[in-house]
């Protein structure tokens, strides 16, 4: 028998970063996370440092290796998957300027309007196939000339955070198509950076990395990387993906008709398309696949396991020594609790926009909230409502999705959020479609590491999946559920019309000093 060989693969989150060794039939031999810090400087920002994440993926991946016992010499491949948007910029000797902006930070609205107003909306999506989005690259780049222009002088380079990493590494520029696609810098119909759009712009195009997809190396271990992870020199490195098209892949999520709606901080529905389908109103992101020459479209919630962190952290401290006390997971023990009370939460709803939103309404002030609220509700009521908004958020994007003519037969769900069966099943039954949860939960680590390995071996990503990726567990949705849904869905979409200006008037009070 063949001795095992291993791909690594790397997921810089927003929380932490999560490595996993995956041997080559595909099952994972083990994981590590390490989390770092993210700062708010002033409300509705949201910085970390590239510095944190090198160094936390440097500690992760060598306990990994401690703990496994798998040696740097039995990694074939890496692949790096990571949160999308967030802008680093460095100088000429490739130090990071300032802390990275992400893909939550809300501070370019007035650089969004620039954009649009500059180049026009339908020009823009002509240009990049989406519209200007405060969490979107470009905004950030046009934001620190504005804001910071010495920092903007020194600039020469501007990458994605898994692009830093992925610089410590192998000491090699690049980045992949899927998470170049959230740059707004991308020509997403040709596969290409859009020097025209870069023109008008007046931002540098030598500023930006070299494009690969997602299976294609782009760099190898260098030996002072290897020293500071416990790798060995010389492991070739593949582009990987930004977060979405990495856990897309991961749950095999690479043909039509099947979703992948990932419950992370941000919750996502993310659709295959086998050729360009840029949507008219640019609602969903229209970006590249993982999978090479394959795009997809998307919706984003900003805050969908952000809104029941948020909970957690602030409402659940009862629950957080309780659970700690009987070594449980405090996300179970909440789950639990909410399961406690009925479908609707008795007449509450819970609005999630907790850091504005994105899909569908791209409002960077919009705000959450609970409305129907009556003295029968406990926080049994509450927290089921968290959970219920949450996925009535997601059914927003399922239905763009729908409308633009798209037929999904299953969802395939992943990221912290899928751990949980009661909120599948919620999904389940808020969708009205079969809910999947595959052998792998460690989606875009998982993909990352499939990618690396499709690319060590040649093969190709749709066929591997089809090797790795086996159903782990199916729910059907209730149709009583269901229907008891549906009724306050539709209350529930008509609350952000008829809110929208109450929101706009408490966000700009809060920011006043
Ligand atoms: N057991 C659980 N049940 C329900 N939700 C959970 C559970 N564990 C984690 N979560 C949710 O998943 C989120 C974290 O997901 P994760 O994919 O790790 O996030 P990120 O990649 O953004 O760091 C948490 O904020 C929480 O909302
Ligand atoms: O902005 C997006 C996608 O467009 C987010 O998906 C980020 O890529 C990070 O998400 P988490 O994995 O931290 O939820």
């Amino acid at each position: 028998m063949s001795a095992l060989t291993y791909y690594l693969g790397i997921d810089l989150g927003t929380s932490a970063v999560k490595c996993i060794l995956v041997d080559n039939h595909g099952a994972v031999k083990a994981g590590r996370s390490v989390e770092y810090p993210l700062f708010q400087p002033q409300p509705g920002w949201a910085e970390q440092e590239p510095e944190d994440w090198w160094n936390g993926t440097a500690v992760c991946i060598r306990a990994l290796l401690n703990e496994s016992g798998v040696n740097g010499n039995q990694i074939a491949g890496i692949g790096l998957s990571g949160q999308m948007h967030g802008s680093v910029f460095l100088d000429r000797r490739l130090r990071p300027i300032r802390p990275a902006l992400l893909w939550c930070d809300q501070r370019t609205e007035a650089e969004c309007r620039w954009i649009e107003q500059t180049i026009g909306r339908d020009e823009l999506s002509r240009l990049t196939g989406n519209r200007a989005l405060t969490g979107f690259t470009a905004p950030k780049a046009v934001w620190l000339r504005n804001h910071e222009p010495e920092h903007y002088k020194r600039t020469a380079h501007l990458m994605l955070p898994k692009d830093y990493v992925r610089l410590k590494l192998t000491g090699a520029f690049g980045m992949d198509l899927a998470d170049a696609s959230g740059t707004l810098l991308l020509n997403v119909a040709e596969r290409r950076w859009s020097s025209e759009l870069l023109q008008r712009l007046d931002l540098p195009e030598e500023w930006l990395p070299p494009l690969y997809e997602s299976n294609e190396v782009a760099g190898y271990v260098q030996p002072d990387a290897a020293e500071a992870t416990g790798l060995v020199p010389g492991i070739p490195v593949v582009a990987g993906g930004g977060d979405q098209a990495c856990g897309a892949v991961g749950v095999g999520a690479v043909q039509s008709g099947i979703a992948s709606v990932a419950l992370g901080t941000s919750g996502v529905v993310f659709v295959h398309d086998d050729t360009y389908q840029a949507d008219s109103e640019c609602r969903l992101h229209t970006f590249c696949h993982g999978v090479p020459g394959k795009w997809h479209r998307m919706g984003v919630m900003l805050s969908a396991g952000g809104s029941f962190q948020w909970w957690k952290n602030h409402f659940a401290c009862e629950e957080l020594e309780q659970a700690k006390a009987e070594g449980r997971d405090v996300y179970e023990y909440l789950t639990a609790l909410a399961e406690t009370a009925p479908p609707g939460s008795e007449g509450l709803l819970f609005m999630p926009y907790l850091t504005g939103e994105r899909t569908p309404y791209a409002d960077a002030k919009a705000r959450g909230g609970f409305i129907g609220l009556n003295l029968r509700h406990s926080k049994a009521h509450l927290t089921r409502t968290i959970l219920e908004g949450i996925t009535f958020g997601l059914r927003d994007s399922m239905e763009l999705i729908k409308a633009s003519g798209i037929e999904i037969r299953q969802l395939r769900v992943n990221g912290g959020g899928a751990r949980s069966r009661f909120w599948r099943q919620m999904i389940a039954d808020i969708f009205g479609l079969p809910v999947v949860t595959v052998n792998s939960t460690d989606g875009p680590a998982y993909g990352a590491a499939l990618m690396a390995a499709s690319g060590v071996l040649g093969r190709d990503i749709p066929s591997l999946c089809g090797e790795w990726i086996d159903i782990e567990d199916l729910i059907e949705p209730d149709a009583s559920s269901s229907q008891r849904y549906d009724a306050y869905y539709k209350i529930y979409r008509s609350l952000y019309g008829t809110l929208k200006q109450t929101m706009h008037q408490l966000t700009n009070l809060a920011a006043r000093p």
